[in-house]
């Protein structure tokens, strides 16, 4: 669902990004995990089209992000740490406003079931300013999740959310994954990457330190399959052994 090949983003002298290489399949979740300034953020709205990237590829369901944005871009859902909302629009008319983005038809049945979902029935006419930061999370995710992406990124999802939240947000990324949907999670919360991700990307100064499920990064890392080491134990390890 997600090809990248030699991936790089450079801001002027900086090299946030370099010669990232991964792929994502239908129904896995990845997870992006790296220290504050690692390139994750940069990544992810590569991957997204939001930001060009300085060389490499982007594949989208078979569209090349640089040829074809549109499609690949109809095809994905980018969720940002911080929600961004029209400060005028309603929760509802954010949901119409999405649904006439992407073409949804029928839309209304699919939001109202985004809306119990997410435990916003209820604040349909509410404007953003009238809503927690947690609510104004969880209307992101809806518009998210209405086009029924294929490819959902998520940068930080769960800031802000409640424990009750939390568990229902992890529900609802489970749901979507099983349902054939390839997610990419990027997270300082490891117990949270480690519960729902497939794979792990793990990325210091821009570059790939470790690819694999926690059983195989453990295994190149103690040569001991089976280990019991967490994936901050591992993170810990990786991260310091990358740096210069
Ligand atoms: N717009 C920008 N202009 C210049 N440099 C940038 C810009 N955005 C990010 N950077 C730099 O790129 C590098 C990677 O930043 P990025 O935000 O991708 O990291 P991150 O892994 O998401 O970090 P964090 O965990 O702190 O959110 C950093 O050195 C950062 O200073």
């Amino acid at each position: 669902m997600l090809k990248v090949e030699a991936l790089e983003k450079t801001y002027g002298a900086v090299k946030a990004v370099q010669g990232l290489n991964f792929r994502v399949a239908p129904g896995e979740v990845l997870g992006l995990v790296g220290p504050n300034g690692a390139g994750k953020t940069s990544t992810l709205r590569c991957l997204a089209g939001i930001l060009p990237v300085s060389s490499g590829r982007v594949v989208v369901a078979g569209h090349d992000m640089a040829q074809s944005p549109v499609e690949a871009k109809q095809t994905l859902a980018f969720l940002p740490d911080e929600p961004r909302l029209f400060e005028y629009l309603t929760v509802w008319e954010h949901l119409n406003f999405v649904a006439r983005l992407y073409g949804v038809e029928d839309w209304e049945p699919p939001a109202r079931a985004l809306l119990a979902e997410m435990e916003l029935e209820g604040k349909e006419r509410a404007l953003p300013g009238e809503l927690s930061r947690g609510m104004k999370q969880k209307l992101s995710i809806a518009c998210g999740f209405l086009h029924k992406p294929r490819l959902i990124l998520l940068d930080e999802p769960l800031t802000g959310l409640d424990p009750l939240g939390i568990r229902r947000m992890k529900i609802s990324l489970r749901e979507r994954a099983e349902r054939g949907a390839a997610l990419v999670l990027s997270s300082h919360l490891l117990p949270l990457v480690e519960e729902l991700c497939h794979r792990i990307l793990v990325i210091a100064g821009g570059r790939a330190v470790a690819l694999g499920s926690l059983a195989e990064i453990r295994a190149q890392l103690t040569g001991m399959e089976g280990g019991s080491a967490s994936l901050e134990e591992l993170f810990i390890r990786i991260t310091s052994a990358s740096k210069p």
